[in-house]
């Protein structure tokens, strides 16, 4: 496996590639231009880092000529052959010509390629021919193979690239006709389906397989089936992965490979894959606990607002300073250690979701499989007597809990049971209407780190990605991406701009991850009833949200009026409805949602995410003083 470009220096790129588990890269020509290093050092670098050159690409509007131009192709590509020697690399990737005056023609192309693989054989040199989605005459692989296949050179084969075929909606099932020794090289790519262009669609948002909408999958099979045995190589070109972190694009490339490999040989078991054996993805049951991180002092604010919400407490841990507060199946764990990794949480983020539980069918199954796919063991060691529970690290440096059936009851072992007597509340959150469970968890990242993220819970769990949607906020663009896997429900918020409200909680929060957590309810007037009762403080919607709402879905006046004096968003898709309450943020600006699905309504309200985002931040506006 081998990894082509992305925009940093040359070594820290090479450095993450080697520590991500991959064997070589491709050089990008432009990225040897832009070096200082000569080739045989760039060549030399390489191989330090325990990588070997794959390929050297691309070398451009080389076939169908007509002289003399044709003439000067042949002297660039000796050029180009030089430099390859210095660097170590014995392919070239020849991409189909997009020269205003290559003539095209089958056999006149054949015939440049065979006299090219002759003067390439001649210094050991291979050439691998690509059509590009957007070749002036060859723009299909099938058309590349025939010229391949015509020019009859053993120096001559055929690459190819999963973009160029799918973004071009090329069946990929015509490459089990092509015989697998013939193909010299292939790479990978994914990218989002969003109608444009197709030479600035693939120069800017290809991405990893797994990350975008193309069957990447089914390109792959294909060419395993042909018989396929040399490298595979991540193609991409990607504004974000530029802007990333090498080490994070790197490991998540590594991932992508993995896990695409991985579903190959499940789909079609007679394929032969490279890989060694590990768990098949299985679904998330439910959110098991969300545990909060934070201090004696600054809890009261997060445990004033769960009794508010109805919470009850219903067990302390037996050794540490752990609180279970619990309301229908949702349970929330607040941690006042004051050492561990809570504690280093707490102090790294103020008061934050430092650990997610969720419930697998097989909590080792599932850990195992994160594990193969590159995901880092995470968590403190068990206390004496404590039970173990498998963890990984998740977005932000939480914690990601996995727990089962099978193993011990966590909570007859870990905690004490505080039957009723949980406090002022205790016994009401029986009493009260409605609650279920954790509807969703809504994360935010750097908007660069989004595909990654979303990459990390498709390919450790099934489950499906929700398009992409962009959400107004006042101070910017935030762009959400929701996964859901089974039970779990997981939207992950992305924003450039820093004075964003995803954007000010990471800064604030000094990149802690969850930013709010929905319970759901089976009946949000209720539930709000209730909670009013409680002293709990909706975030305040305003009026004109309401006057829409009314016209826009063709509402009742005292459906709305309902909806309005209890500060409740609505929603509908085709399926049902959907409605939401807001707390008012604490801490750094988390908060909680409470939801209520109606009918099989699979969306989270994005239709209301400006209004609520621009009541949060009516909340957070500095108070002017009168007199002041
Ligand atoms: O965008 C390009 O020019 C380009 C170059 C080389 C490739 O392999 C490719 O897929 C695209
Ligand atoms: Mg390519």
């Amino acid at each position: 496996m081998a990894v082509g470009r992305s925009g940093r220096t040359l070594e820290e790129k090479l450095d993450a590639i080697a520590a991500a588990g991959f064997d070589g890269v491709e050089i990008f020509e432009q990225d040897l231009l832009a070096s200082d290093r000569s080739p045989a050092r760039v060549g030399r670098l390489v191989r330090d880092h325990g990588l070997e050159i794959t390929l050297f690409q691309p070398f451009r509007d080389f076939e169908g000529l007509p002289e003399p131009l044709r003439g000067r192709a042949f002297a660039r590509a000796k050029r180009k052959f030089d430099v390859m020697a210095e660097l170590g690399a014995d392919l070239v990737l020849v991409c189909s010509s997009v020269h205003p005056e290559a003539l095209g023609g089958i056999d006149r192309c054949a015939d440049d390629f065979a006299a090219l693989g002759e003067i390439a054989a001649e210094r050991g040199l291979r050439v691998g021919y690509e059509a590009l989605a957007w070749g002036r005459h060859v723009d299909d692989h099938r058309d590349a193979w025939e010229i391949v296949r015509r020019a009859g050179h053993p120096a001559v084969g055929l690459i190819l690239d999963s973009f160029h075929t799918l973004g071009r909606g090329l069946d990929p099932e015509t490459i089990r006709r092509i015989p697998g020794d013939r193909i010299f090289f292939v790479q990978l790519a994914d990218a989002p389906r969003i109608p444009m262009d197709l030479l600035y669609w693939s120069r800017h948002f290809r991405c990893m397989p797994g990350e975008g909408d193309l069957d990447v999958g089914a390109f792959a099979r294909a060419v395993v089936a042909a018989g396929y045995r040399g490298p595979l190589s991540l193609k991409v070109f990607n504004d974000e992965f530029r802007a990333g972190l090498p080490s994070l694009v790197a490991r998540s490339g590594h991932r992508a490979l993995v896990d695409l490999m991985d579903r190959v040989r499940r789909a079609e078991p007679v394929l032969r894959v490279d890989l060694p054996d590990f768990p098949p993805p299985a679904p998330v049951d439910r959110v098991a606990f969300v545990e909060f991180a934070t201090s004696r002092e600054a809890s009261g604010e997060l445990v004033g607002l769960l009794d508010a919400l109805g919470f009850a407490e219903a067990g302390r841990h037996r050794s540490k300073p752990v609180r279970r507060f619990r309301r229908g199946d949702a349970d929330v764990l607040v941690n006042t250690a004051t050492d561990g990794f809570a504690h280093a949480a707490y102090l790294a983020h103020g008061t934050c979701v430092s650990e997610i539980a969720l419930a697998v069918p097989d909590a080792e199954a599932a850990y195992a499989r994160g594990i193969a796919l590159g995901a880092e063991p995470f968590g403190d060691p068990p206390g004496p007597g404590e039970l173990s529970i498998p963890g990984l690290r998740g977005v932000g440096g939480s914690l990601l809990r996995l727990v089962d059936r099978k193993g011990a009851d966590l909570w007859a072992i870990d905690f004490e049971p505080l039957d009723g007597g949980g406090g002022a509340t205790g016994d009401r959150a029986d009493e009260s209407p409605g609650f279920l469970g954790v509807d969703h968890v809504a994360q935010t990242m750097p908007y660069d780190a989004m595909l990654s993220w979303a990459l990390f819970y498709t390919a450790l769990f099934t489950g499906d990605k929700a398009p992409m949607v962009d959400v107004a906020d006042p101070h910017g663009l935030v762009r959400s991406q929701a996964i859901r896997s089974g039970g779990l429900r997981v939207t992950l918020n992305g924003s450039q701009a820093p004075r964003t409200l995803a954007g000010r909680f990471l800064s604030e929060s000094f990149g802690a991850a969850t930013q709010h957590v929905a319970i759901s309810t089976s009946d949000i007037l209720a539930t709000a009833n209730d909670l009013v009762a409680r002293g709990f403080s909706a975030l305040p919607i305003g009026q004109n949200y309401y006057a829409d709402l009314e016209v826009r879905f063709d509402l009742a006046p005292s459906f709305v009026d309902a909806l309005r004096t209890r500060d409740i968003l609505y929603d509908r898709d085709d399926a049902g409805e959907y409605f939401q309450l807001y707390s008012c943020p604490f801490g750094d600006g988390s908060f909680f949602e409470i939801v209520e699905r109606r009918a099989g309504y699979a969306g989270y309200g994005a239709a209301n995410a400006p209004f609520r985002l621009a009541a949060q931040k009516r909340l957070s506006r500095p108070v002017s003083m009168p007199g002041r």
